[in-house]
């Protein structure tokens, strides 16, 4: 059983979701340990994946989380409602969306050090996001928000909608996310 924290490049979601697993005593799975060498120098030279070169990578993702007998809290963009789909039918139960502005993606990024992942393709990864849809397990967090806000909030949400310690999480697909923060406000 597992627990995805999604969003676009920068949008925080390795800070946060590290921070989970060791809260939740859950195994920490990094998506990005999954992607292909291609489609690493692929991202590292400047082009965006598509779906074709997401799909194995989901696949064996999918897989492993599968397999895992505890529970993990695994990071991966999972910008579009069909990747999540892949996830959902295995072991994700709950999907948390770190929602940020392209803005504030990009700033964040251009801080950022030795990463394969370029700034350049920030536009990219807005262009294939999709929120959550109403029906789908999950809640959209402000990305802005100090990363201790964002870890009660998340706290909250798993501990009322998938049981204490998520020990024994069922998906609840009649609760509805919470909508998407506005960043202007
Ligand atoms: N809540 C937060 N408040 C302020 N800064 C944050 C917050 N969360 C993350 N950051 C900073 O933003 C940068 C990007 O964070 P992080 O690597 O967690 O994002 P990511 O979504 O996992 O990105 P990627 O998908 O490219 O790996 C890091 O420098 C991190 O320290
Ligand atoms: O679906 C994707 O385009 C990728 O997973 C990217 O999101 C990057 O690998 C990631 O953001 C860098 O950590």
């Amino acid at each position: 059983m597992a627990i995805a924290v999604f969003g676009v490049s920068g949008c925080g979601k390795t800070t946060l979701a590290r921070q989970l697993a060791e809260q939740v005593s859950g195994l920490f799975l990094d998506a990005d340990d999954f992607h292909s060498a291609l489609s690493i120098a692929k991202m590292g030279g400047g082009a965006a994946l598509g779906d074709t070169d997401r799909a194995p990578w989901l696949r064996a993702l999918d897989a492993v989380i599968r397999e895992c007998a505890d529970t993990s809290v695994i990071v991966c963009s999972a910008l579009a409602r069909s990747y999540r789909d892949v996830l959902r039918d295995g072991a994700v139960v709950a999907f948390i969306h770190l929602v940020v502005t392209e803005e504030l993606a990009r700033e964040r990024l251009a801080g950022r050090r030795d990463h394969f992942f370029p700034a350049s393709l920030v536009r990219s990864q807005f262009e294939a996001l999709e929120p959550l849809e109403p029906d789908e397990a999950g809640i959209s967090l402000d990305g802005a928000a100090p990363l201790a806000e964002l870890l009660s909030r998340a706290r909250i949400y798993l501990d009322t909608h998938t049981g204490h310690r998520m020990a024994d999480a069922v998906s609840d697909p009649g609760s509805e996310p919470e909508p998407a923060p506005d960043p202007e406000t």
